[in-house]
C-alpha cells in the first residue's frame, strides 16, 4: 500500500499587501494543500517569487502592472491566475502569443472570481435574446481604480454576443438632448452604468425589459471573501489547463 501524500501546491501573491491580494494570502494560508511561499507588493523584488520556487502565481494587483507581471510569470515557467481588471482582445491576444514559446504554463483570467457572480453572467446570456433592452448598473467602493468594472464589460460583452446570435437589433431609445454620460458607457452596444459610493464592496444588476415585463438579475459580493473558492480552484486547477482560459466558467464545468 502507497501512502497518496501530494505535496502541497506552492503559491505566490503579487499584490499581497491590496485588499484582495491580503484575503488571498489568508485563503492559501488556511488551505492545507496549499503553501504561501511569497507574498510580492509594490517596491518588492518579483524574483522572491521565482526564488522561492512558487508553481502558481496570483495576481490581484493594477491594470497598468499585470501585463509585466503575467509576462514574468510565463517567462519563469509559473502557472497564474489572474483577477486584476483592464484585459482586452488585444492583451489576450499578448498573452497568447507568449504562451505559444511556453505551451506546458497555464494561465487563467477571471473577471469575476465569485461563483455568484460567474452565475449572474450565465443567466445574463441566457436571457439576453428574451428581451428587446438591456441595461447594465454595476455599484463598486469608490477605491476603484477603473470603470466600468471589468465584471460589467464582460458581462456587456456575452450580452450583446447573445442578442447578436438571435438576430436583435439596436434597443429601443428615443433619446435626443442627453447630458454627457447621462445614458452611461456603451459596450458593444449595451449602456453600462457605474455608480461608486462608501460603503459598498461589488455588486451588479442586469435589467432586461420588453413589452409588459423587466427581468432583473442582481449580485452582491459583501466581503471579498466571496473571491476566494474561485481563486482556490484557479489555483488548484491551472497546472493541468495550459494554455490561456478566461473566465470561471470551464472550470466550474470540470
Ligand atoms: N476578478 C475578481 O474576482 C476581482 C478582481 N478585482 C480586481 O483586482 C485588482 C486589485 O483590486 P484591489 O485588491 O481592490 O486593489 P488594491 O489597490 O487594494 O490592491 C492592489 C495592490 O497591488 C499593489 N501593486 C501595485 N503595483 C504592483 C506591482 N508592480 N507588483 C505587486 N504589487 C503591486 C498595490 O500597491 P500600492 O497600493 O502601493 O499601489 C496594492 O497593494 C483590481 O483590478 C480589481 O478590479 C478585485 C476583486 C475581485
Ligand atoms: O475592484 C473591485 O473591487 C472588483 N473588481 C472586479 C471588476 O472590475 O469586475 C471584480 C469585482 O467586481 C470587484
Amino acid at each position: 500500500m502507497t501512502d497518496d501524500v501530494r505535496e502541497p501546491i506552492r503559491v505566490g501573491v503579487l499584490g499581497a499587501r491590496g485588499r484582495v491580494g491580503t484575503e488571498v494570502c489568508r485563503a492559501v494560508d488556511a488551505a492545507e494543500d496549499l503553501e504561501l511561499v511569497a507574498m510580492v507588493d509594490q517596491g518588492d523584488w518579483l524574483f522572491n517569487v521565482s526564488d522561492a520556487g512558487a508553481q502558481v502565481v496570483v495576481d490581484f494587483t493594477t491594470p497598468d502592472v499585470v501585463m509585466d507581471n503575467l509576462h514574468w510569470c510565463v517567462d519563469q515557467g509559473i502557472h497564474a491566475v489572474v483577477g486584476t481588471t483592464g484585459f482586452t482582445p488585444q492583451r489576450f491576444d499578448r498573452v497568447r502569443s507568449w504562451l505559444a514559446h511556453k505551451p506546458e504554463v497555464g494561465v487563467l483570467v477571471a473577471p469575476n472570481f465569485g461563483i455568484g457572480a460567474v452565475l449572474m453572467m450565465q443567466f445574463a446570456a441566457r436571457a439576453a435574446r428574451y428581451f428587446d433592452s438591456v441595461e447594465i448598473i454595476e455599484q463598486h467602493h469608490p477605491r476603484k481604480l477603473d470603470a466600468p468594472s471589468g465584471t460589467a464589460i464582460h458581462t456587456a460583452k456575452l450580452v450583446a454576443e447573445a442578442r447578436a446570435a438571435a438576430g436583435l437589433g439596436a434597443m429601443p431609445d428615443a433619446t435626443k438632448d442627453e447630458v454627457p454620460g447621462a445614458r452611461g458607457a456603451e459596450i458593444d452596444g449595451v449602456r453600462v452604468h457605474s455608480v461608486r459610493s462608501a460603503g459598498l464592496v461589488a455588486h451588479q444588476e442586469v435589467l432586461f425589459g420588453t413589452t409588459g415585463e423587466t427581468l432583473t438579475i442582481r449580485h452582491d459580493s459583501l466581503d471579498r471573501a466571496s473571491f476566494m473558492p474561485g481563486v482556490l480552484l484557479g489555483v488548484r486547477s491551472i497546472a493541468s489547463r495550459p494554455g490561456l482560459t478566461i473566465g470561471l466558467d470551464a472550470l466550474l464545468e470540470d
